[in-house]
């Protein structure tokens, strides 16, 4: 019935039979994934040999940890092959995201500096000003981990710390993120901290008694010659104080401090995914006088202000029009997805069971206080005192 309809619109556009093609974009339940790839696979395929295609998208939740995973993968992989599925995650078709290949390895300032003899930690954040507002019994099922770490969070997380591909092919960048994923150590308990915001349960498709963490600071480790030693902190939450997405590289401080100047605040180099896509470096100055004194200032790019004019792509957009054009860089493989789960399905599963308990906090808050002792435990410091002046456009 559905390959009649395609393929009527197909000859109504005059195309000649099975000269299409066809991509299936399942905004479905996972549940579903493999029944309804099992009828695309049976009777609407192009069937065509002149070059064309029948490629299949798939949103999150890939699965619900390691084991559901694979078996969903392994399903669709005997449909399908690798090349014909387009795992999407939006956060890779993100502006500040996919200038993130560009930023570390088309510029010399970073290179020599990218590495934990320079770098204290790195935070990755995620949080939104607003509650599960009527998605509570989808969210409830996941929670924040696998909503948002176990996917965004991550894959910032591998163009943050990969190393140079050899080439832009998506099979070369594909490769090096997988090796980040499986040089993250095991996450240790005391590194984690989640949260529930008080009024979660109040909504009627949220179990009375639901251990659903809306918060969680994780520290993660990547164990390999770049990175020992320097935490990766990604944090997310609901009902926070306000909606932001950035990455926040923090220096170290700088060996033999002549101005005294320490406690003013560290380099660091942030990158905000949104609102309004920016990137500043915060760095120490002369203040301005007659006084050899120091001031905490920026280097600051802003978009808005920059690139005046310029309509800055939706990332589904982009994502969708790479699915068209056969472009899967910014698309999910399969042992990117097993790794990832590998790494929070332990995790994922001491919450499951009970055995790791969400500290409640306030909506509109920071999040439970215990999540910036962590961070300060990690090694952040934060700054005090220093003053952003918006440019004006
Ligand atoms: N181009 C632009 O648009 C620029 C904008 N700015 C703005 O200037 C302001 C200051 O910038 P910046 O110093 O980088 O950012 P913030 O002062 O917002 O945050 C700095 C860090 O301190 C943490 N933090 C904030 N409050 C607390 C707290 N009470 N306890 C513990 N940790 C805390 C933040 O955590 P968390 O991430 O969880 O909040 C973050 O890691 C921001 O509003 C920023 O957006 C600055 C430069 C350029
Ligand atoms: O995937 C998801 O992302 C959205 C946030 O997306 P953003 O582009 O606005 O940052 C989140 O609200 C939702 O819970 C999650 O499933």
């Amino acid at each position: 019935m559905l390959d009649k309809e395609i393929s009527k619109h197909e000859t109504s556009k005059n195309s000649l039979e099975g000269s299409s093609r066809r991509l299936f974009y399942l905004a479905l339940p996972p549940s579903v994934y493999p029944s309804v790839c099992r009828m695309i696979r049976r009777y609407c395929m192009n069937k065509s040999n002149l070059g064309r295609w029948t490629r299949i998208v798939v949103e999150k939740p890939f699965g619900r940890d390691l084991g559901s995973a694979e078996e969903l993968s392994s399903q669709i992989g005997e449909l399908f092959d690798e090349p014909q599925i387009y795992r999407i995650d939006h956060y890779l078709g993100k502006e500040s995201v996919q200038n993130l290949l560009v930023l570390r390895f088309a510029n010399r300032f970073f290179l020599p500096l990218w590495n934990r003899d320079n770098i204290d930690n790195v935070q990755i954040v995620f949080r939104e000003d607003f509650g599960t507002e009527g998605r509570g019994g989808y969210f409830d099922e996941y929670g924040i981990i696998r909503d948002i770490i176990q996917n965004h969070l991550l894959q910032v997380l591998c163009l943050v710390a990969m190393e140079k591909p050899v080439s832009l092919k998506p099979e070369r960048i594909r490769d090096e993120k997988v090796k980040v994923l499986q040089s993250v150590l095991p996450i240790k308990d005391e590194e984690v901290v989640l949260g529930q915001y008080e009024g979660y349960r109040d909504d009627p498709t949220v179990p009375d008694h639901s251990n659903t963490p809306t918060f969680a600071t994780i520290i993660l480790l990547i164990h390999n010659e770049r990175w020992e030693g320097v935490p990766f902190i990604l944090k997310a939450g609901k009902a926070l104080y306000s909606r932001k997405a950035e990455i926040r590289v923090q220096f170290k401080d700088v060996p033999g401090d002549i101005f005294k100047c320490k406690k003013q605040g560290r380099n660091e180099f942030v990158i905000r995914l949104q609102p309004s896509e920016a990137m500043y470096m915060k760095l120490m100055v002369k203040q301005p006088g007659l006084e050899m004194s120091t001031v905490q200032s920026e280097l600051d790019l802003s978009y808005r202000q920059r690139y005046q004019g310029v309509t800055i792509p939706e990332a589904y957009e982009r994502l969708i029009l790479d699915t068209i054009r056969g472009d899967q860089q910014h698309f999910v493989r399969r042992d990117e997805l097993k790794a990832a789960w590998e790494i929070f399905t332990p995790l994922l599963h001491r919450i499951d069971n009970g055995e790791m308990k969400p500290i409640p906090y306030q909506a509109g808050s920071r999040g439970p206080a215990e999540a910036d002792e962590l961070l300060e435990k990690a090694g952040y410091v934060q700054t005090h005192g220093y003053i952003w002046i918006p440019p004006t456009l």
